[in-house]
C-alpha cells in the first residue's frame, strides 16, 4: 500500500543542518525501503565527513544561546514538540511502520512513548538542582552546580527509530546541550520527521541536527571531533565497543545502550497465565527485535509442560503480516537477512536436539518469520548464548532457584531480566541476585520514560529516561568561594 499521509511534508529525505534542509555535498542518496514488501519509500541524502563537521559546528554555534535560556523557556519549546508529535501521531506512526515494519498499533504506541521523553525531560530540566556543601572553614562556601555537557552526538538504531532519538535528544536539550544525530540508514525518515516538527515547534537552528549517510565517516567524525563532548549510542555491543575506543582518544563521555540476553524466569509458584501474557509481550514485541526482549525463557520443571502448551496456544493467535494492515499483530523483521539469521538460530538448536514446538520459516518469505517456540533447549545452543533479535522463544528447563539464577547470569550481557513468582522472599532474593540493570517482576513490559533504562556488564553504561537520564547529560562544577570573612 502506498504511504499516504495527512501531512506529506513530514516525509523529508534531506539532512537537517543548522536549520537548513540540505542534500549531500556529493548529491549522493541512499534508498530506504519497506521491509514488508521491498517497496522503495524514497531516497535520503547520503552525507559524509564534511557535512558531519558542519553539523557539529552548527551545534556548537547554537549552544551558548540554547544553554543561556532558562529551563522553563527550553521546556516550553520541548512541550511544543511533544504536542506536535501527538497531533501528528498517525502520520508519524505510518512513516515508522513503512520503514521499520512494526504493526501500526505498535508504531502508534512508539510515537506516544517517543513524545513522552520530551514531556518528561521538559519538566525534569526545571529540577536540575545543585548542592550546597557545609563548609569546613568560616571564610569559605562550597557550592555545586550542574551544567549541560556541551555538544552531544546521538547514534540511534532501526528498531525504535523514533523513541531512541527522543530518549537522547530530550535530556540533552533539557540540560542545555545541542545535538548531532545519526539515525540508522534503514530508518531515517522517523528522525527527519521529528526535525520537521522541531522546526515548527520553534526549536532554534543548530540545536538539533540530523544526518544519515556514510556510516563510518559520520561515526568517525562524531567520535573524534573535539567539539563533541558526549556520544550516546543505542545498538549492538560490537559497534558500541568500537565507538567507545574511538571516544577514548578525546576522552568523551559515553552512554552505551547495547545488546541484551534477557532471562525470563517462570518459577513453579508463578501465576502461569500472567507469566504467559508477560512472555508474549516481552518476546514478540517488535518481532523480538528489542534489546530487552525475553531472550531465554527459563521454566521450572514442575510447570514446564503446562507453560509450553499455554504459551504455544497464544503464539498461534499471532497474525503475521504487513504492519500497515489492521489485523497484523506481528510484522516482518528488518531485512530478509535477519529472517535468514533467525532460521540459522533454529537450525542450530534443532541440530543439537531442540524441538521445534511452533513456528519456523513463514510462507510469506522475505523478511517474515513466524513466532517460534523451541523446547528441550540446552546451554550449548546458540539460542541460549547469543542475542537472538528475532521472534524465537527458547524454553529452558531448570530445577532450583539457584540453578535459574546461575543460568540467568551466565552471559556477558546484563540489561533486562524478568521473573514470575508469588513468593515475596524469592522476589527479593532473585531481584538482588540477577546481574542486570532492569528487573521485571511479574511484569513483561518495563519501559517508561520515568524509570531508568540501561544495563551492566557488556550491555553498556549510563541510564536513559528518568531523573538519572538527565544527570548523564550534565557536568558537575564545584564552586569554592573563599575570602568570605573580609
Ligand atoms: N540495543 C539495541 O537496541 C540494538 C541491538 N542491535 C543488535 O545488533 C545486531 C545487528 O544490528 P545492526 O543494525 O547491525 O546494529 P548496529 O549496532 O550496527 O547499528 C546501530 C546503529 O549504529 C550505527 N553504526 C554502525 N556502525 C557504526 C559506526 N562505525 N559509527 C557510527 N555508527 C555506526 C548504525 O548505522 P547504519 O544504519 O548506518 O549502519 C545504526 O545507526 C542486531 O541483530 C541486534 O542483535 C541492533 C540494533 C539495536
Ligand atoms: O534498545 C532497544 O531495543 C529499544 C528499547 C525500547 C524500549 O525502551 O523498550
Amino acid at each position: 500500500m502506498p504511504l499516504t499521509l495527512k501531512d506529506s511534508s513530514l516525509l523529508k529525505g534531506q539532512a537537517y543542518i543548522n536549520g537548513q534542509w540540505i542534500d549531500a555535498d556529493s548529491g549522493a542518496t541512499l534508498v530506504v525501503d519497506n521491509p514488508a514488501n521491498g517497496a522503495v519509500i524514497g531516497e535520503v541524502a547520503r552525507c559524509g565527513t564534511a557535512e558531519t563537521k558542519r553539523a557539529i559546528d552548527a551545534a556548537e554555534a547554537a549552544r551558548p544561546a540554547w544553554a543561556a535560556k532558562s529551563a522553563k523557556e527550553r521546556a516550553q519549546l520541548m512541550r511544543n514538540l511533544y504536542n506536535l508529535m501527538m497531533e501528528n501521531q498517525e502520520d508519524l506512526a505510518k512513516i515508522l511502520t513503512a520503514e521499520q515494519g512494526k504493526p501500526l498499533a505498535e508504531a502508534r504506541a512508539e510515537i506516544a512513548y517517543s513524545a513522552s521523553f520530551l514531556e518528561w525531560f521538559a519538566e525534569e530540566g526545571k529540577r536540575l538542582y545543585g548542592d550546597v556543601i557545609p563548609s569546613t572553614s568560616p571564610d569559605k562556601r562550597f557550592v555545586v552546580i550542574k551544567q549541560g555537557i556541551g555538544v552531544v552526538a546521538c547514534i540511534t538504531p532501526w528498531n525504535f527509530p523514533s523513541a531512541m532519538l527522543t530518549r537522547k535528544i530530550a535530556p540533552a536539550l533539557a540540560a542545555g546541550c545541542t545535538t548531532v544525530c545519526k539515525p540508522a540508514n534503514s530508518t531515517p525518515y522517523s528522525s527527519f520527521a521529528i526535525a520537521v516538527l522541531a522546526e515548527r515547534a520553534g526549536i532554534p537552528a543548530g540545536v538539533i541536527n540530523i544526518i544519515a549517510g556514510v556510516t563510518n565517516e559520520i561515526g568517525d567524525e562524531l567520535t573524534s571531533n573535539p567539539i563533541v563532548q558526549k556520544v550516546t549510542f543505542t545498538g549492538s555491543t560490537p559497534v558500541g565497543k568500537h565507538l567507545m575506543e574511538q571516544c577514548a582518544k578525546t576522552v568523551k563521555r559515553t552512554s552505551m545502550e547495547l545488546g541484551g540476553n534477557a532471562p525470563f524466569i517462570v518459577f513453579d509458584d508463578a501465576d502461569l497465565d500472567a507469566a504467559v501474557a508477560g512472555a508474549m509481550a516481552s518476546k514478540y514485541r517488535n518481532s523480538g527485535q528489542t534489546c530487552v526482549c525475553a531472550n531465554r525463557i527459563l521454566v521450572q520443571e514442575g510447570v514446564y509442560d503446562a507453560f509450553a502448551e499455554k504459551f504455544a496456544a497464544e503464539v498461534a493467535k499471532l497474525n503475521v503480516g504487513d504492519g500497515s494492515q489492521a489485523d497484523t499483530n506481528m510484522g516482518p523483521l528488518i531485512t530478509e537477512k535477519a529472517a535468514n539469521e533467525a532460521e540459522k538460530f533454529v537450525e542450530d538448536a534443532v541440530s543439537k536436539g531442540a524441538t521445534l514446538y511452533a513456528g519456523g520459516r513463514h510462507e510469506l518469505g522475505g523478511a517474515f518469520y513466524k513466532p517460534t517456540v523451541l523446547t528441550n533447549v540446552s546451554a550449548d545452543m546458540r539460542v541460549a548464548q547469543e542475542e537472538i533479535f528475532g521472534p524465537i522463544a527458547p524454553l529452558i528447563k531448570f530445577s532450583t532457584e539457584q540453578e535459574a539464577i546461575d543460568i540467568a547470569n551466565d552471559t556477558e550481557y546484563g540489561l533486562a531480566s524478568y521473573f514470575y513468582s508469588r513468593d515475596i522472599g524469592r522476589v527479593w532474593r532473585v531481584s538482588a541476585a540477577l546481574e542486570c540493570g532492569i528487573v521485571g517482576i511479574n511484569e513483561g513490559i518495563i519501559s517508561t520514560e520515568v524509570a531508568p533504562f540501561g544495563g551492566v556488564k557488556e550491555s553498556g553504561n549510563g541510564r536513559e529516561g528518568s531523573k538519572y537520564g538527565l544527570e548523564d547529560y550534565t557536568e558537575i562544577k564545584y564552586l569554592c568561594m573563599g575570602g568570605l570573612d573580609k
